[in-house]
């Protein structure tokens, strides 16, 4: 270990930017083609997590100038009925992105829900169509997350080709796409799981990791390749001398003395979620009125 830290990449700034620039695209969509992108959102139950973010979202959307609607479900709500909005939200013109936020409530099928979106309005990237689409490297919705860690390590590093990139996690939302998107780059790609025999022998090789584990603190500093870039995906609330904290998957105070650069939790990935999701939301409605796409956002 040196005395160096490593430079905070700042998510919370980068994403604030980014909304800007989707903000200045609705404006020309409005002026050019007289049409306002339409994003709607789908909350099933109170979970207080998605409850907060399903607001972030409408507020961020108003703010852009989208038109924003928002549906909210009982928990209780049969299946047959959100599939029916989500087929309803397919047939409304007015409409060019849906989102069902997840979890949803364990009664119902998340990946036939999903899978109910029409593929073009499907601003989050998980139907299996989009993810088709980006393993065979063709135009796709591209998942949130991981669309902003490779934004973040775009600025960061300008092109990843040859880099030894490291996922650390599998999920089909973060693990799977960024993998995808890495690999589209031209890094060496590896991802690693809960059957990974030496997670700490892998780590030690990456140049870029990126860690959506879901486990607080599970890769300590000195795992950490010097210098390597570093992007925590994980949002983990845990208590620490009593008091309840926002932790990632990687153990900052640590990384932040090995890495060379490094997202904090929070103000690292997680506000780039929302500003990418606004973003495939202009973009699923460019596509729709064939509108030019605005290249600069896009990854
Ligand atoms: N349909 C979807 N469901 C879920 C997604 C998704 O992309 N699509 N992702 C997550 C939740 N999520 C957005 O929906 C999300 C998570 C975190 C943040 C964020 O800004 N986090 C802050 C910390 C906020 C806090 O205090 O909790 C940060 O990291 O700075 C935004 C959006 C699961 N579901």
């Amino acid at each position: 270990m040196c005395s160096a830290r490593a430079d905070i990449i700042d998510g919370k700034a980068f994403a604030a930017t980014l909304r800007q620039k989707v903000a200045a695209q609705v404006a020309r969509l409005k002026a050019e083609y007289g049409i306002v992108p339409g994003l709607a959102v789908v909350l099933v139950g109170e979970d207080p997590a998605s409850t907060v973010y399903v607001r972030n979202k409408e507020r961020m959307t108003a703010e852009v100038g989208m038109n924003g609607h928002a549906f909210r479900l009982p928990a209780h709500a049969s299946e047959a009925e959100l599939l029916d909005l989500v087929r309803q939200l397919n047939a409304d013109s007015a409409i060019h992105g849906i989102l069902v936020q997840l979890p949803l409530p364990a009664h119902m099928d998340a990946r036939k829900v999903i899978n109910t979106i029409n593929p073009e309005k499907d601003v989050d990237g998980f139907h299996v169509v989009n993810a088709g689409l980006l393993a065979t490297g063709q135009e796709a919705m591209v998942p949130c997350t991981p669309l902003g860690c490779l934004m973040l390590l775009r600025d960061r590093l300008g092109s990843l080709a040859g880099y030894k990139a490291l996922v650390v996690g599998a999920s089909n939302i973060v693990g799977k796409p960024m993998a995808q998107l890495l690999l589209a780059e031209k890094c060496t790609v590896s991802i690693a799981h809960s059957r990974t025999r030496d997670l700490e022998a892998e780590v030690r090789q990456a140049e870029i990791l990126v860690v959506a584990a879901g486990r607080a603190e599970l890769i300590p500093g000195d795992w950490i390749k010097p210098g390597a870039v570093v992007i925590d995906v994980g949002i983990n609330r845990i208590e620490r001398d009593g008091k309840p904290v926002l932790v990632g998957d990687v153990a900052f105070e640590q990384a932040v003395r090995v890495a060379g650069a490094i997202t904090p939790v929070p103000g690292g990935v997680g506000p780039m979620t929302i500003a990418c999701l606004l973003a495939n939301a202009l973009t699923a409605c460019c596509r729709a009125v064939g509108a030019s796409e605005p290249a600069e956002l896009v990854a």
